[in-house]
């Protein structure tokens, strides 16, 4: 991996020269008629980006592709794909492209090692276990078959499985498919009311299989069904995992025959692509999540073969970093029009801030640019009646990406129409708000100019999909995917470790007995100890 600082490079100082000149949609609009055709871009009938709406110019455009091209983005994307351990603080190769690969040809990690025979064993060994739940041949400890199935798992073990199954419940089969995750108790309490132990099988999903809350609510899911079994024979046919680490899958009781194996190179939020998928492919079938991983593939081919100018993922990063490192931008809104990719803010949460939310450049040194900025969001019309009225007419740049099917799932009356109607026209007014002159032509009374005045100028990218569908998803996860990877390789930072939330988690531990036993809290800190006397009183 190259290791340039950004803020050295001559594009860098353009840029900040090119960011003294604001920009204006309207006028950039106004002055070209071929802007809308020339700032899009199609992924065959899976995606198309409209970007038209940027506060960018092809000046602007011109010098973000000369810094890719400055700090050695080439470079870093044949790194990635050529499986070499650019995860250089665990030593790890960044490889979930071979999970989605499609053709017949090797996929080699830097050591000479073809990853595709392992990927493929366990693609089958999920099919075959898919086939057999699905279709009622896989029973429960009184011979029925499975109804339900709860995958427990957090982080990336969870948010990405969640998010595409429900994107994808259009496609749902006999199998309903349930997700826990939270330490608290609520979560597996409220879930397992609604089950029946003699018909629910139980994912344990965790990389590493020492998550906190994963294993706790996967002991107490496994008493709940010993408690009803009454014997534990039972776990056998009701637990399944999904792991690296076959030791510590056998010390909780599983059997590894039914384990679902991934690998080191597989990152916790890039692997819902590997066995972690396991839930998505129990609910809408094999083939549907192999058509998932097609889409991604494909959206894998454009990002690697594309020139710079014409890269879906290249010109979603740099005109990101363009808010971010120019423009200051502090976040960016996430905003799906489509009921079901209600989960996708959270998971790209992960994807983004867990990747990108780094202080520290590749050579060990602290960063004097800004790297990721917050992402967050809400599906459909429910976000304009939140939180929109602050991307109109707040204080901050906030850059918005408009996720929107042209098919709904669910043809009921018009709303699909107006579900559309809606998206269109939030990304219009942000863009070209309203003026005065065109207030007072619409008889507004003058003491209320100021306040209804719009000024527009609010910067949002389009995406477009068919419809959800798991070769779409699977495309448009691929592409967030690769924005981050992008990102992190012009920030020069590690965008696949995540060391911060290490101190939380050891933290956490060393709590715990102050909480449940006799622990004394002497040497901790002056307000934990308040706190923690104050929680004892009250328990
Ligand atoms: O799959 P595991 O090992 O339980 O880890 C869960 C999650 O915990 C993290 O390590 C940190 O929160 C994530 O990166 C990961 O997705």
């Amino acid at each position: 991996m190259n290791r340039i600082n950004p803020a050295q490079t001559q594009a860098w100082q353009q840029l900040l020269e090119l960011a003294a000149q604001p920009l204006e949609l309207a006028r950039l609009f106004a002055e070209d008629s071929t802007r809308s055709r020339r700032y899009s871009l199609g992924l065959g009938q899976s995606l198309k980006l409209d970007y038209s709406k940027n506060l960018i110019d092809d000046r602007v455009l011109e010098t973000l592709l000369m810094l890719a091209e400055q700090t050695g983005l080439r470079g870093n994307i044949e790194s990635l794909f050529n499986g070499e351990a650019i995860n250089s603080t665990e030593q790890r190769a960044v490889f979930h492209m071979a999970l989605r690969h499609r053709g017949d040809e090797p996929m080699t990690l830097a050591d000479g090692t073809d990853v595709m025979p392992q990927v493929k064993a366990v693609l089958g060994q999920m099919k075959c276990f898919c086939e057999a739940v699905r279709g009622g041949r896989w029973t429960g400890f009184e011979g029925g078959a499975i109804t339900d199935v709860v995958n427990i798992g957090i982080g990336g073990s969870d948010l990405g499985s969640y998010m595409v199954t429900e994107a994808l419940k259009p496609y749902q089969g006999r199998v309903r498919v349930h997700f826990v995750s939270n330490v608290d108790g609520a979560h597996l309490t409220q879930t397992l009311a609604e089950l029946s132990p003699a018909t629910t099988l139980f994912i344990v999903a965790s990389k590493t299989f020492t998550s906190q809350e994963t294993m706790t609510n996967a002991f107490a899911a496994r008493e709940w069904l010993v408690a009803a079994a009454g014997h534990e024979g039972a776990i056998a046919k009701h637990f399944v995992a999904l792991s690296t680490n076959s030791a510590k899958v056998a010390e909780f009781g599983i059997d590894t025959d039914n384990m679902f194996a991934f690998w080191d190179w597989v990152g916790g939020r890039f692997s819902l692509w590997s066995a972690i998928g396991l839930p998505i492919a129990l609910s809408i079938g094999f083939e549907r999540f192999e058509q998932l991983l097609s889409g991604a593939w494909e959206m894998d081919q454009h990002f690697r073969n594309a020139p710079f100018e014409a890269n879906m993922p290249v010109l979603l990063a740099l005109i990101g970093i363009w808010y971010r490192n120019f423009l200051g931008s502090a976040s960016e809104a996430v905003l799906p029009y489509d009921q079901g990719l209600h989960r996708l803010p959270a998971y790209l949460q992960q994807a983004v801030m867990e990747s990108n939310g780094k202080s520290v450049d590749r050579n060990g040194q602290p960063v004097n640019y800004d790297t990721s900025g917050i992402v967050w969001g809400e599906s459909g019309t429910n976000g304009q009646h939140s939180f929109y009225q602050l991307i109109h007419q707040g204080t901050q740049l906030i850059p918005c990406d408009f996720i929107l099917p042209a098919q709904s799932h669910y043809p009921l009356g018009d709303q699909h129409a107006k579900l559309m109607a809606n998206c269109l026209a939030q990304s219009r007014a942000l863009a070209f708000g309203q003026s005065e002159q065109e207030l007072r032509a619409q008889g507004e009374l003058e003491a209320l100019l100021p306040f209804k005045m719009h000024k527009g100028n609010n910067p949002s990218n389009t995406l477009l999909l068919p419809k959800v569908t798991p070769h779409t998803l699977g495309a448009l996860l691929a592409l967030y995917e690769h924005k981050v990877f992008v990102q992190g390789a012009i920030w020069n930072i590690f965008s696949f470790d995540q060391w911060g939330v290490e101190l939380g988690k050891k933290q956490a531990n060393v709590l715990l007995p102050c909480l449940t036993g006799g622990q004394d809290a002497a040497g901790l800190d002056a307000s934990t100890r308040a706190l923690l006397a104050q929680l004892k009183d009250w328990a």
